[in-house]
C-alpha cells in the first residue's frame, strides 16, 4: 500500500528531467525528497500528482495505475499537493478558498463549508476563516494552502518546499504540523525541502535526486554517510579536500 513512481522517465524536448526514477510514499509516514537545484524534485511531484505525464514508467496508487489520469483525477483518487507559491484565490476569504476545493471534490456547498471549518479547526486556524486570502501574512498563506490540500482527507499529501522563506521557529512549527498530518490522519506525506536539516529531522526515509536520477535513499544515517550525496551537494573536489 503506497503511492509509487515505477521506473519513471520524463523528458522536455531532448532534455531528460527524470531517468528511471522509482520511489514510494508510505501511508502514515513522512518521506523526504532532496537534491540540488534542478535535480528533478518538482518534476517528481508534478508526475506524482498528474500535472506531468510520465514519458516512460508508471505512477501507481495502491495497485492502481494512475499514469494517464488528469490532475483532478489524482486529487479525487486521494492524492493532494501544495505548490511552491500558495496559489490561493486572493478575492475569496479563507473558508471559501477551502470550500471551493470541497465543491470541486463533489461535496455540496454546505458540506464543503463544514469540511473547511473542520480542517481549519484541526489546524488551529479558525481565526482566519473570514479573512480575505489576499491579505494573509506569508506563513499563514502557506498554512492555509496546506489546509486546503487536506480537504477531503487525502491519503497522500505532497508538499513542495513548504518551509521556504520561514524562520527557524516557523519551520519547526510546520514540522510539527506535518508530523501530525502523518501520525493523526495516517496520510502519507512527501516533503520536498532545501532545508536538509528539517528533512532529516522529520523523515524516516529520504530519497536523494541528482541530475534526474535517484542517487541515494535510506534513513537519516544512510543519507549522512553517503559519499554520493556529499558529492552531489559539495562536488567531488571539495569532498576530497574535506
Ligand atoms: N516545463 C519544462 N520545460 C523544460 N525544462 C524543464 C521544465 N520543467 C523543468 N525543467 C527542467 O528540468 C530540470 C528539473 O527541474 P525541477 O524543477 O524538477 O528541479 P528541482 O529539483 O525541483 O529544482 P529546484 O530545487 O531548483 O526547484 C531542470 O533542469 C529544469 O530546468
Amino acid at each position: 500500500m503506497a503511492l509509487t513512481l515505477e521506473q519513471v522517465g520524463v523528458a522536455f524536448g531532448g532534455f531528460r528531467a527524470l531517468t528511471e526514477v522509482s520511489l514510494a510514499i508510505e501511508p502514515g509516514q513522512v518521506t523526504g525528497l532532496i537534491g540540488p537545484n534542478g535535480a528533478g524534485k518538482t518534476t517528481c511531484v508534478n508526475t506524482l500528482t498528474g500535472f506531468q505525464r510520465p514519458g516512460t514508467g508508471r505512477v501507481v496508487l495502491e495497485g492502481r495505475d494512475l499514469s494517464r489520469l488528469p490532475a483532478h483525477g489524482f486529487r479525487r483518487a486521494g492524492v493532494a499537493r501544495t505548490f511552491q507559491a500558495g496559489r490561493l484565490f486572493g478575492g475569496l476569504d479563507v473558508l471559501d478558498n477551502l470550500a471551493c476545493t470541497g465543491v470541486g471534490l463533489g461535496l455540496r456547498r454546505a458540506a464543503a463549508e463544514q469540511a473547511a471549518a473542520e480542517v481549519l479547526h484541526w489546524m488551529g486556524l479558525e481565526a482566519l476563516e473570514s479573512r480575505p486570502a489576499a491579505g494573509l501574512p506569508y506563513t499563514d498563506e502557506r498554512r492555509v494552502a496546506i489546509a486546503r490540500a487536506l480537504i477531503g482527507n487525502p491519503r497522500y499529501l505532497l508538499l513542495d518546499e513548504p518551509a521556504a522563506g520561514m524562520s527557524e521557529k516557523e519551520a519547526a512549527d510546520l514540522a510539527d504540523l506535518i508530523r501530525r498530518i502523518a501520525t493523526e490522519k495516517g496520510t502519507g506525506c512527501l516533503l520536498i525541502e532545501h532545508n536538509v536539516g528539517l528533512v532529516l529531522s522529520l523523515c524516516a526515509h529520504v530519497v536523494v535526486l541528482d541530475g534526474g536520477r535517484v542517487i541515494e535513499q535510506g534513513d537519516r544515517a544512510a543519507i549522512l554517510a553517503s559519499a554520493a550525496v556529499r558529492e552531489a551537494y559539495f562536488g567531488a573536489d571539495q569532498q576530497e579536500a574535506a
